[in-house]
């Protein structure tokens, strides 16, 4: 059984693959407790991949997006295999401090300030931004690199510090703008 807080179908808000039709899958709970955290992630039903698989077929996108709360608590292998067997390309947005498992088809890490990074594979990097140094984050081994306002709160600032470090591109979290989940 897995912990669940939501299932929801929606459109990919953020980072490289912003607007493409996602199923969310958000686990519930996390490791950390950042001060900025924009999502209520405690709540939530333990569900069977029977279950869970059930809720996903739902939807018609051939994209799923883990998340949570920290979708590392409680995923593996074999679930993300079950995915692939339904014809899922897999997403996992993290932390990146816990390991993943290896067969995921996109990983999105977003670091956080104060913590030790516990993966060596990562596909796009996302920060939230509030004015802290990026430069470190350049040496990760991943293939693109999104700064993201916090909040949408921050956006000038952000866009000006895009400008001053071309290695980054702008990441506005779209689904907030437009007003859907
Ligand atoms: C809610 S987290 C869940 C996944 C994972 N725990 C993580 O932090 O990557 C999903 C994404 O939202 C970002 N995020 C969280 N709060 C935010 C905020 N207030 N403004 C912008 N992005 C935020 C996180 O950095 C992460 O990239
Ligand atoms: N539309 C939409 N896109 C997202 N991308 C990452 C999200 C997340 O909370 O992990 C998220 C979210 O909550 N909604
Ligand atoms: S790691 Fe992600 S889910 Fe956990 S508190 Fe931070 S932003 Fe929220
Ligand atoms: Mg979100």
């Amino acid at each position: 059984m897995r912990k669940i807080n939501e299932i929801f179908y929606s459109l990919q808000g953020e980072g490289f693959h912003t607007g493409t039709p996602a199923v969310f899958i958000r686990f519930s709970g996390c490791n950390l407790k950042c001060s900025f955290c924009d999502t209520q992630h405690e709540e939530g039903c333990l569900m069977s991949d029977d279950e869970i698989m059930e809720e996903v077929g739902k939807y018609p996108a051939a994209t799923v997006i883990l998340t949570g709360g920290e979708p590392s608590l409680w995923i593996d292998g074999e679930f993300v295999d079950r995915l692939h067997r339904a014809g899922k390309y897999v997403c996992i947005e993290t932390n990146g401090t816990r390991l993943l498992p290896g067969n995921i088809d996109w990983v999105t890490c977003s670091p956080k300030q104060g913590t030790r990074l516990g993966i060596a594979r990562m596909d796009e990097v996302k920060v939230v931004y509030e004015g802290q140094d990026i430069t470190g984050y350049e040496q990760l081994p991943a293939a693109h690199f999104f700064l993201q306002p916090c909040s949408c709160n921050n956006i000038g600032e952000t866009v000006d510090c895009v400008m001053r470090h071309p290695k980054w591109r702008l990441s506005l979290q779209t689904h907030k703008l437009i007003d859907i989940r």
